[in-house]
């Protein structure tokens, strides 16, 4: 399968002279779905900055497409949620923020305005459209920032937090948009719990800002040792039956826990 981003000795350094991310060689291949989990600090923003084209590597280089090392000319395949929503809220209304990508599309009038109001549907912000967006709580701004990059349908997806400021309903809503999008993902995240729903693969960002290893979810999230070197816990139900399963049978969900436990009941 081709490969969407390839990072090649990867490594960022602030004008400060903060070395955020060292030492990156990875490759993501079409319609991977890969979480990039790391402490505090460990420089998953910077990463999710760089690979999505948004600042450029102080040394090394990013291929996309298997054909381009310019961001710009890809620029509209790459759909980059930062971890502040307000970089993407910058129209009159919330309806004209998520009708920008369907319009940079070229889509029809009737396309762009399907495809607002399923999305605004889904992520219950029909009765906001018409508002400016500073007059929106925080999860709402989240929910509109993520409309407005899913409305652009890009091939790839690097999201910051998505589910930061939101609360379990729109979570959930998230998640399922989410499960829908075919092409590639990468989502940057501190917190673990939810990552077996979104992530088939897990990258861990070492606190030295390298790559620390790269595997399956059970193999990086049912490795304790590994991520208390790097500041990070393992999922609540991993925690939970540690001692009592085998790694290989250790539920990595709530739902796949209760499952497990009326399955023992019965
Ligand atoms: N603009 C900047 N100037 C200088 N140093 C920076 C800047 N932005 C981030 N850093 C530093 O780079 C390193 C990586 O930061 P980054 O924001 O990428 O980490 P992160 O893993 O996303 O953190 P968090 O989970 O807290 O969001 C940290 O040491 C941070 O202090």
């Amino acid at each position: 399968m081709g490969s969407v981003i390839d990072a090649c000795g990867v490594r960022h350094e602030y004008p400060d002279g903060t070395t955020a991310i060292k030492n990156i060689d990875v490759t993501i291949k079409q319609q991977e779905q890969i979480a990039v989990i790391g402490a505090n600090g460990s420089g998953k923003s910077t990463l999710q900055l760089v690979l999505g084209g948004l600042v450029e590597p102080t040394v090394g280089s990013i291929t996309f497409f298997e054909k381009t090392t310019d961001a710009e000319t890809v620029r509209e395949r790459l759909g980059v949620l930062l971890q502040n929503p307000d970089d993407y809220l910058f129209n009159t209304t919330v309806r004209e923020d998520i009708e920008y990508g369907p319009a940079q599309l070229g889509y029809n009038r009737t396309t762009a305005e399907r495809r607002v109001e399923s999305l605004a549907d889904t992520l219950g912000l029909i009765d906001l459209l018409d508002r400016p967006p500073f007059r929106l709580s925080g999860g709402e701004k989240q929910r509109a920032a993520i409309a407005s990059v899913l409305a652009f349908d890009p091939d790839v997806l690097l999201l910051d937090e998505p589910f930061g400021a939101v609360d379990a309903t729109y979570r959930e809503q998230i998640l399922h948009l989410l499960s829908n999008h075919t092409g590639s993902m990468l989502i940057f995240t501190p917190s673990v719990d939810l990552v077996p729903k979104i992530a088939n693969q897990v990258i861990l960002i070492g606190q030295d800002g390298g790559i620390a290893a790269r595997g399956s979810v059970r193999e990086i999230l049912t490795n304790r040792n590994l991520l208390s070197t790097h500041g990070l816990r393992p999922p609540q139900t991993v925690q939970m039956f540690e001692t009592v399963l085998p790694d290989a049978d250790i539920p990595l969900t709530v739902e796949a826990a209760r499952e497990f436990l009326l399955k023992r009941e019965s």
